[in-house]
């Protein structure tokens, strides 16, 4: 790779060339005060992370040796518990505080909402994320299985679309009902006494809450409602397919769907060296300057999207109100764990990835910062900060930012921090992690993909795990999750930030969403996880029928609900009495999820995939469901619940399976029946070399086999 050196450090000729032209330019700040900057986060920021990272490597061999010391005795939680205080792992909970994070947008901080995330190197998913602020009721509801049966390919069916109109009207009656008339009877709208009614026949009604309508297009083509701070637009076109047979004209329902959405450069990217940092930041540049575009072929036709563009109503009272077009950007940077080729320091080491992704997506978001109705309106650039082990962790990501918002000539506090509650140790001590970014944060949220890999990992040694359905079922994930909530409501996170909950990885299975994932909302959580645009139109379904800030009250009034007790129940399979087919029914399932995604991240360079489970359930995989897999594999490998040519048989066998299932793709390298290539060899280092790989993580392994890939 050609480098330049600069301040000392053996640049990547590609990242430098585009700081140099690409980003610097326009944002106020000189090429001298990034690199002396760079160089700062390098060189002095560089060994306090290391230093973390050792620290983690120390504790997780306490905590083996515990439970090596105690092998065949009954857990004792009273002796663990204080065990890991005297370790530093628990840390004193310290007196009661509020946040203080100040200029937060209203999507973050006052608006509940569905919170979509996508991949920020896929450039036309990225488009399509931002752009799902706003998304068609009626498209989702008649493209997916949300209404009990996924769609046949062919012509619009009658049948099909009066099933959608009648669904997405009864969810109106219940969002925005008219006092008498139901809106499946509805011909037509109209102002009586200055009143806005609907019509049916003879016959008209007010709305029950008249304040739920909120304007009007200048063409009078679309009407606008709010429930529960979210909007929905109501289109009036009687010469559309749908609304020419419509009673009023009404063609569609769109529902303010991905209130804020995630550029993921972490779990979903595979990102591993200048090349594809450049392309991830690049994608993010456009973003941030509002000019990014992609091309791409589409039903036979090429297709360029952009952003899109604000929306103006007129209110009742006949004032211009401006809606945003877009869902309210976030960005996830790495965690402290990686470091890359991209940059390398004086002495020659790469430098920590967290620490470029700091500085380059802030200076980026500086783009953002000077121009009208961007991203935030708020002066704020909002990074989800991932994979944090503990209060010391967020303190050393705050103080990162405070560098380069001092670096950057930025106010402050300009950055806010999202905190990913999904390892163990941030999730037992998470009062004192909010405190030690107080004025910065504006989220926390539980990953519970990320967490769950954590529990395996943090007690490998303390004996077999349950299989992955059973670990969701037991006491720690209600606890955690349920304290999550708590905590942050105790710290004041309600009208200031947001309190998240996790994905939903079932992408293709929307109508158990309709049914499961209101559990989210609530559950008092501000905003939860989706996969795709059309998951997010749904969801936003579950935020008019919960009222999240009362349920919020509701639950701050009644205290803690779980307790750090709770969590700290390890779900081990004391026990278990597995039958054989039920093992080899496990590993298999393990093994087809880890190598259909690590074959498309090896070979091909994608970070999250749609993969079938032995079901033929397709199942959202990324790294974090990835660390699940591999950990609990490697956990029955090491307590002998399977032995190695077990796994390898499952291995070999799935990796036909998934071969069968790429059959369609021409860039595909099968990977039977030689199992020589890379992207074997790293399925089967995460699962055999499993135990030692730091916290469980899957970056090591993956990163490694991607670059060898590469350099072939
Ligand atoms: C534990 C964690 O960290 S979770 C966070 C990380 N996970 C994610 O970010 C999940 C993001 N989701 C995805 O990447 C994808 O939805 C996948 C891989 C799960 C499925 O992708 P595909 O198989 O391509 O989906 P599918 O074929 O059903 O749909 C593709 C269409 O949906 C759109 N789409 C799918 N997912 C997204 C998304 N997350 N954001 C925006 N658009 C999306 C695509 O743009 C495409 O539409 P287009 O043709 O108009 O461009
Ligand atoms: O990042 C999300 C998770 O569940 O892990
Ligand atoms: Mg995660």
């Amino acid at each position: 790779m050609a480098r330049v050196e600069i301040h000392g450090m053996q640049v990547a000729a590609k990242y430098a060339a585009f700081i140099e032209a690409k980003v610097l330019p326009g944002t106020g700040v000189s090429s001298e005060a990034f690199w002396a900057g760079l160089s700062k986060l390098a060189h002095e920021f560089g060994p306090e992370n290391r230093a973390l990272l050792e620290e983690r490597e120390e504790i997780q061999q306490q905590i083996d040796a515990w439970h090596l010391e105690r092998k065949g005795q009954d857990h004792d939680a009273v002796a663990y518990k204080s065990f890991l205080q005297e370790i530093g792992y628990l840390v004193p909970e310290g007196d009661d505080f509020q946040i203080e994070t100040q200029n937060v947008d209203p999507e973050i901080a006052t608006v509940p909402g569905p919170q979509l995330v996508v991949p920020i190197t896929n450039a036309r998913y990225a488009l399509n994320a931002a752009n799902a602020r706003w998304g068609s009721l009626y498209d989702a509801l008649y493209g997916t299985d949300a209404l009990g049966d996924a769609p046949s390919a062919g012509d619009y069916d009658d049948k099909r679309g009066a099933k959608v109109v009648a669904a997405a009207k009864a969810h109106l009656d219940e969002a925005v009902p008219f006092d008498g008339i139901a809106w499946a009877d509805v011909t037509g709208f109209d102002f009586r006494k200055g009143v806005f009614v609907a019509v049916s026949g003879e016959n008209s009604a007010p709305l029950m809450d008249g304040g739920q309508f909120v304007g009007i297009t200048e063409d009078l083509s679309e009407l606008l409602f709010k429930k529960n701070g979210l909007h929905l637009r109501v289109v009036i076109n009687p010469s559309s397919v749908v609304g020419k047979s419509d009673p009023a004209g009404i063609a569609d329902v769109i529902v303010e769907s991905a209130v804020s959405a995630i550029m993921d450069c972490e779990d979903s990217v595979a990102c591993v060296d200048a090349e594809d940092k450049v392309l991830a930041y690049s994608n993010w540049l456009g973003l941030m300057k509002g000019n990014l575009e992609a091309s791409f072929e589409k039903g036979g036709k090429t297709v360029t999207r952009k952003l899109n563009d604000d929306l103006t109503f007129n209110t009742p009272k006949g004032k211009k109100v401006v809606l945003k077009g877009r869902a309210l950007l976030w960005i996830r940077n790495v965690g402290h764990l990686m470091s890359n080729p991209t940059v390398l320091d004086r002495d020659g080491n790469e430098i920590m990835e967290g620490l470029l992704d700091a500085l380059t997506t802030v200076l980026i978001a500086k783009h953002d910062l000077q121009r009208d109705s961007g991203n935030s309106v708020h002066g704020s650039v909002y990074i989800v900060k991932p994979k944090m082990h503990g209060p010391n962790e967020v303190a050393f990501a705050d103080r990162i930012f405070d560098a380069v918002e001092e670096i950057l000539d930025l106010p402050p506090h300009t950055v806010k921090i999202g905190i990913m509650d999904e390892e163990r140790r941030t999730s037992v001590n998470l009062k004192e992690c909010i405190r030690a970014a107080k004025s910065r944060v504006a989220f926390i949220n539980t990953g519970f993909l990320d967490r769950t890999g954590d529990e395996i990992h943090t007690s490998m040694e303390a004996g077999p795990f349950l299989r992955k359905d059973d670990i969701k079922a037991q006491e720690w994930i209600g606890a955690y999750e349920a304290l999550n909530v708590d905590i942050g409501l105790e710290c004041g996170l309600k009208g200031k930030a947001q309190i998240g909950k996790g994905m939903w990885a079932m992408p293709d299975m929307m109508e158990a969403m309709l049914e499961q994932k209101i559990g989210h909302p609530q559950s008092g959580a501000t905003c939860a996880w989706v996969p795709s645009p059309t998951a997010a139109t749904l969801h936003a379904l579950h935020y008019h029928k919960v009222d999240v800030l009362a349920r919020q009250d509701e639950l701050k009034a009644g205290g803690r609900r779980a307790s750090v007790d709770g969590i700290l129940a390890i779900p081990l399979a004391d026990g278990a009495n597995w039958s054989e087919e039920d093992i080899q029914r496990e590993v298999e399932n393990n093994a087809q999820g880890i190598l259909g995604y690590v074959v498309r991240w090896v070979d091909m360079g994608i970070g999250c995939s749609k993969v079938p489970d032995i079901n033929n359930v397709g199942l959202m995989e990324d790294r974090a469901t990835c660390r699940i897999s591999a950990q609990h594999l490697a956990n029955w490998l090491h307590h002998e619940v399977v032995g190695q040519q077990e796994v390898m048989a499952a291995f070999q066998k799935m990796a036909a399976v998934v071969d069968r299932q790429n059959a369609d793709d021409p860039d595909y390298k099968p990977m039977a029946p030689g199992f020589e290539g890379v992207a074997f060899q790293a399925a089967c280092d995460l699962v055999f070399k499993g135990r030692a790989q730091p916290s469980g993580y899957t970056e090591p392994v993956l990163h490694a086999r991607r670059l060898e890939l590469k350099a072939t």
